[in-house]
């Protein structure tokens, strides 16, 4: 059962929408909708039972960090594909999907910390630029109503950079504090530095800080409105069914 055989067979493609009535979740639900060539046959929230899901090609999870990976196996055992956009993924994590896909030659998964076009490409300007600047520091801001901080895209494109400044033989961004209130200095991922905002009134923000002698380079991304999220989200749901394994990003897709 792949996307590939439903289009062939000319009938649009059956999703599923885990998280449905969460603030993701109701954006995905109207785009797939407004969709011709996807049904959505499948809309699950917390409490509602996982076999509807069973009559899905492609489902789509925006749930919670403690629930994704449950949801991924089920889904993965029954050979049905996956577009995430759920937050929590480490290394760890994202190897145990590699594992559960192994024995799975039809089913692709697409992880992606983040489904906005301007969000990838200010994560691929911040690799790039890290090379060039002995400072970093990431500062991302987001409604008071997330569970965890910092958020996937903050801790994904810290990761970057660090992988960036490692590989141009960078150390850690200067820094003489010696007396901090727990907390003050941000979190260390990957060796850099990630302050996390929350207030009412914010969707989903961050900025990446470089400084070298005499100046600074400020890359932003702001989502205004969860609607930025589904163009992004629609091309993955498309494209998962013939991207067997592990996606990590929407950048592959571009
Ligand atoms: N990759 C991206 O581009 C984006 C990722 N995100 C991420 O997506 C996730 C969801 O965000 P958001 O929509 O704001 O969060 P919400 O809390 O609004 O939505 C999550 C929904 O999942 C439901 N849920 C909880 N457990 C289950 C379960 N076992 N099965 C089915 N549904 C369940 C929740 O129900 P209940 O409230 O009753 O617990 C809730 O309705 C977060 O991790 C967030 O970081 C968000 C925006 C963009
Ligand atoms: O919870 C959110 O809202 C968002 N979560 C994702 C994250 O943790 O990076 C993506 C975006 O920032 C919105």
């Amino acid at each position: 059962m792949t996307d590939e055989q439903g289009k062939r067979r000319g009938g649009p493609v059956r999703v599923g929408v885990l998280g449905a009535r969460g603030r993701m979740g109701v954006e995905v639900c109207r785009a797939v909708d407004a969709a011709d060539d996807l049904d959505l046959v499948a809309t699950i929230d917390q409490g509602d039972d996982l076999s509807v899901a069973a009559g899905a090609q492609v489902v789509v999870d925006f749930t919670t960090p403690d629930v994704v990976m449950d949801n991924l196996r089920w889904l993965i055992d029954r050979g049905i594909s996956v577009v995430v956009g759920t937050s929590g993924f480490t290394e760890q994590r994202l190897d145990q999907v590699r594992g559960w896909l192994a024995g799975k030659p039809d089913v692709g998964v697409l992880i992606a910390p983040n489904f906005g076009i301007g969000a990838v490409l200010m994560m691929q300007f911040a690799a790039k630029a890290a090379r060039y600047f002995e400072s970093v520091e990431i500062v991302e801001q987001h409604h008071p109503r997330k569970l965890d901080a910092p958020s996937g895209t903050a801790t994904h494109t810290a990761r970057l950079v660090a992988r960036a400044r490692a590989e141009a033989g960078l150390g850690p961004s200067p820094d003489a504090t010696t007396s901090e209130v727990p907390g003050a200095r941000g979190a260390h991922v990957d060796g850099v530095r990630v302050h996390a905002v929350r207030a009412t009134g914010l969707v989903a923000h961050q900025e990446v800080l470089f400084g070298t002698t005499g100046e600074t380079l400020t890359i932003r991304h702001d989502s205004y409105d969860r609607a930025s999220f589904m163009p992004g989200v629609l091309l993955a749901v498309r494209q998962v069914p013939q991207r067997p394994g592990l996606t990590i990003g929407l950048d592959p897709l571009l």
